[in-house]
């Protein structure tokens, strides 16, 4: 995998597609005495970047120990290393630290407090899209939202434009490019493999589903088999799901293929966030080599940028809670994700972030050999794949990929401490220190976050239901207008051509006129949904309540009640439904209507 800078990395067309490669290898380590929370140890690691010192001894473990803490609350000094001192405060809860921060007045409850920074832009983060209206309708947002991911999943190639495209792979058909093939031989990301990504469909399901296909991939054993079903056993609604892996002839090479769960709409960490697509996007870090500047000044100028440009902290916490969330169950499985890349990260919809490219660098990578210790190669990956958690998250606050270069790491590093909570700065420490880690020492370092995050998650449950519910309505109200139009104007019935002007039919066509064609004395004709919506649910329920139905000719008029409608309405479908070819659906439409 590597980190490639937008900048020099290409994506939107064929011709674009040669690549170069970042330094990507970055591991740092740190030797401290001190608990990595304070200054001197965040002083002692920049300075180890900037010195490329190797050291080995490991750090006391963090935080999370319940001997850590002889009372439940206790009260630190955190000095941020440039600003003023940070008061903070842990809580510890059964063995769970909890940290909170003031800023200017310390607040009993510290909760409140965790998430806000002087300089955080907080307001422009919305953790999840549609606020529910008092509309009768799906919210305008969903709803495209909804329309879009629709279309995105039943685009049909153009077989001119992609000619070498097969038509069968396997068990998959329809097969749609989700990316410009390329052809160079440079373009090779999955470690000196080109590869490419398809939407395609089940040629038997019928079920849409991504395969990332390995390009002149030859295999040497199918031990890796083991290792794929494990990875097809993990779900989570922060992973794309493993569904099967296959080697094929169909693309004209032996080509390796990895079946995945298809999010329609996705689009990579890299993209959304440092990407130069995106309007205004500049990567602080990446300076013009050509003219020099002073240290301090280009600094200064990181850090400017830093000020306007910066995600917000919450959002940061949030993929940081989602990340953890899904390598806590990767490694509690005796698996390493080994690639934790900002373009092996899609975000699925807003904010909602997922592992893309699980299982691929085992299989590519394995390693028969019967000598090593996987177990102790799980662990390593384990490791490694912590320490590209920290890098992400550090590239993510400074918004640069090249951020996290070994010979920019220490101001990074500064830049994230002036703008963020020590909380932040702290957690990307803790990754890039070469101690042993583990996910779960993360938990008490996001603390009452969590609460936050669920918190938002219930909220957004509650608008997607209010949604549905609107849905429930308008669809029961669609199947009796589906009734009713069967019903009005019929042409003909049992060789009957006035049957749906007779009996029952003619009180149905009247109401269908009191519903949806009625005109003021002027004889403009007078619209109103209220007026739609409440006659229907009358007569869904058969109340009791009276109206006036008139004829066309304003010859006769008929009092009659909904009860007696729907009763009409009732009879006449049975009658229909029950001598039509189609009978059994209809007889479906009729009972749900009941
Ligand atoms: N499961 C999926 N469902 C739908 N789209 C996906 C899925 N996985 C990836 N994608 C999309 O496919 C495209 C290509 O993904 P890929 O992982 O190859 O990223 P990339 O940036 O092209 O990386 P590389 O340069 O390594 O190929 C991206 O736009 C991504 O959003």
């Amino acid at each position: 995998m590597d980190w490639m800078s937008p900048n020099s990395r290409p994506h939107s067309t064929l011709s674009q597609l040669g690549r170069t490669n970042h330094v990507t290898e970055f591991v740092p380590r740190m030797n401290v005495s001190n608990s990595p929370y304070s200054t001197a140890a965040f002083q002692s690691l920049a300075k180890k970047f900037e010195e490329q010192d190797h050291l080995t001894s490991v750090p006391e473990p963090v935080m999370q120990s319940s001997s850590h803490s002889t009372s439940p609350i206790s009260h630190d000094k955190l000095n941020s290393s440039n600003g003023p001192v940070v008061p903070a405060y842990h809580e510890n809860v059964g063995g769970t630290t909890y940290f909170y921060q003031y800023h200017t007045a310390p607040e009993p409850n510290g909760e409140s407090q965790q998430e806000q920074t002087p300089t955080s832009s907080s307001t422009e983060y919305t953790p999840y899209p549609g606020k529910s209206d008092n509309s009768l309708f799906m919210s305008d947002e969903l709803r495209n939202d909804i329309l879009n991911k629709n279309m995105l999943t039943l685009l049909q190639p153009d077989p001119s434009q992609y000619p070498n495209l097969p038509q069968e792979v396997d068990s998959y058909h329809e097969l749609y490019p989700l990316e410009p093939i390329s052809n160079q031989v440079l373009h090779k990301a999955h470690l000196g493999y080109q590869a490419s990504m398809y939407k395609a469909t089940h040629i038997k399901t019928g079920v849409h589903y991504c395969l990332r296909r390995i390009h002149s991939f030859r295999l040497q054993n199918t031990k890796f088999m083991s290792v794929v079903e494990m990875w097809k056993k993990l779900n989570h609604s922060n992973i794309v799901q493993l569904k099967e892996v296959f080697t094929t002839k169909a693309f004209g090479d032996n080509s390796m293929v990895f079946v995945y769960s298809y999010h329609p709409g996705s689009e990579t960490l890299l993209n959304k966030h440092f990407s130069i697509d995106q309007p205004g996007y500049l990567d602080p870090f990446n300076n013009d080599k050509s003219t020099p500047m002073p240290y301090s000044y280009q600094k200064t100028n990181i850090l400017r940028h830093q000020q306007n440009n910066k995600l917000p902290e919450p959002l940061i916490w949030n993929y940081i809670i989602q990340l953890t969330s899904a390598l806590r169950l990767v490694h509690s499985n005796a698996l390493a994700c080994r690639s934790l890349d900002p373009t092996k990260i899609i975000l699925t919809s807003k904010n909602r972030l997922r592992l893309s490219c699980l299982a691929v660098m085992d299989v590519v990578l394995h390693d028969s050999n019967s000598a090593i210790n996987h177990l102790a190669l799980v662990h390593h990956y384990q490791q490694e794949d912590l320490t590209a958690l920290g890098k992400l998250v550090l590239a993510l606050a400074c918004k640069s990929t090249v951020a996290v270069q070994r010979e920019n790491i220490s101001t990074a590093l500064d830049i994230v401490s002036r703008t963020y909570t020590v909380d932040l700065r702290n957690l990307i420490m803790y990754l890039l220190t070469n101690q042993r880690r583990s996910v779960t020492d993360l938990m008490p370092m996001i603390g009452a976050r969590f609460y936050t995050q669920l918190d938002n998650l219930h909220n957004h449950v509650e608008i997607l239901e209010s949604e549905l519910a609107k849905e429930v309505q308008n669809g029961r109200l669609f199947r009796l207008m589906s009734k009713l139009a069967t019903i009005n104007e019929r042409p003909e019935f049992n060789m009957e051509t006035t049957w749906s002007e007779t009996g029952d039919r003619y009180m149905l066509k009247l109401f269908r006129d009191y519903v949806f064609h009625q005109v003021t004395e002027e004889g403009q004709s007078w619209l109103d949904m209220a007026h739609i919506v409440q006659c229907l649910n009358k007569l869904d329920i058969g109340a009791p309540e009276k109206i006036c139905l008139m004829s066309r000719d304003e010859q006769s008029i008929l009092v009659v009640s909904y009860a007696e409608l729907k009763h009409c309405l009732e009879q006449s479908f049975h009658e229909v439904s029950s001598n039509s070819v189609l009978q059994q659906d209809l007889s479906e439409l009729d009972e749900k209507i009941q």
